[in-house]
């Protein structure tokens, strides 16, 4: 998601835009016009620069983070800063007569400034920690922020892939489990895209819910998610396995403006890590065995109709 500036960050913004006129008013009101030939345009272009890259830096700041005390701290922290920056920008074209108050405005607000930026800095270092616990049985020890799914917020296939690259190169056996819902097509055409979207968003959540923290949960394809047990054996997949099915088979999803909730049937199969194996094997293998269960079930549905 992104943030509107002038509206999710209404005071931030406004602060911003105020210390840069004030600092300006400032350099006018006190300073007299320099000659054309006093002025260093190489200086205005050093210290323009600071001044633009500061207010570029604000501007991603308001656009990505939302309102709190981390925002706070950065944006003032840096838009003092930036205040400082101005003045020693417009006295570029602006002669200032020398020892005046405006000496102290111009070196104070910049050390003030750094203040409130490494506060911010730390605060965000702490929110990040929590944010990174949270973030655990999403991802593994890298950051793609290209490779998650829009929809569910989990990571995509290449991402499993890469982490699973990883993961065969340890000594310790790792279990890799597939989990499909039955009918996703259906429910579609008779829901809605839309629905179907919100469908997987829940999917996503419950099968967080019910992995460990070592766990990774992917987006695989389509309805097709996948769970990365490292370190398991097949016992303990299987019995996590078949907690996340049961745990999917009883939710209660409500669909917008049906009166009964819908349950949903998965497909899942699971197999475990053998010597030598690879990525593109092992998910191959998964892939042939979920097959092999959609199969099956459909064999089984045939003889009991
Ligand atoms: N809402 C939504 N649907 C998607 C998305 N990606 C794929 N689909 C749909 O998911 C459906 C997957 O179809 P199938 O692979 O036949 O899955 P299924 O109907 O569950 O079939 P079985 O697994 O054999 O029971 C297709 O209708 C796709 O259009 C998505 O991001 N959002």
């Amino acid at each position: 998601m992104r943030y509107n500036p002038f509206t999710h960050h209404r005071f931030l913004t406004n602060a911003v835009i105020a210390l840069f006129v004030i600092a300006f008013l400032l350099s006018a009101q006190a300073g007299e016009l320099k000659p054309l030939a006093d002025i260093a345009w190489l200086d205005i272009l050093g210290e323009g620069g600071i001044v633009l890259m500061t207010l570029t830096w604000i501007a991603a700041l308001l656009i990505s983070r939302p309102p709190g005390k981390v925002t706070s701290f950065l944006v003032l922290g840096l838009g003092l800063f930036m205040f400082s920056a101005s003045l020693d920008l417009f006295d570029e074209w602006l002669h200032q007569p020398t020892n005046t108050w405006l000496t102290w405005i111009e070196s104070l607000p910049a050390p003030i400034g750094m203040i409130f930026t490494s506060l911010g800095l730390y605060q965000w270092h702490q929110e990040q920690y929590v944010l990174n616990r949270q973030l655990k049985r999403r991802e593994a020890q890298h950051r793609e922020h290209e490779l998650v799914c829009s929809i569910t917020g989990l990571y995509k296939a290449d991402y499993l892939q890469a982490v699973l690259k990883e993961q065969l190169s340890e000594p310790q056996p790792l279990q890799l489990a597939a989990i499909d819902i039955r009918g996703f097509a259906d429910f579609n055409a008779e829901f809605g895209f839309i629905e179907g979207d919100r469908l997987l968003g829940e999917v996503s959540e419950l099968l967080l819910m019910n992995c460990r923290l070592s766990d990774v949960v992917c987006r695989y394809a389509g309805d097709c998610f996948m769970v990365l047990m490292p370190n398991t054996s097949a016992v303990q997949a299987k019995e996590l396995v078949a907690q996340i099915t049961s745990a999917l088979s009883h939710c209660a999803f409500k669909v917008e403006g049906e009166k009964h909730a819908k349950f949903q049937d998965v497909t899942a199969a699971l197999v475990g890590s053998m010597q030598g194996d690879t990525p593109h094997s092992l998910s191959s293998r998964l892939h042939a065995k979920l097959q092999q269960q959609k199969q099956q079930r459909v064999s089984h549905c045939e003889a009991v109709s």
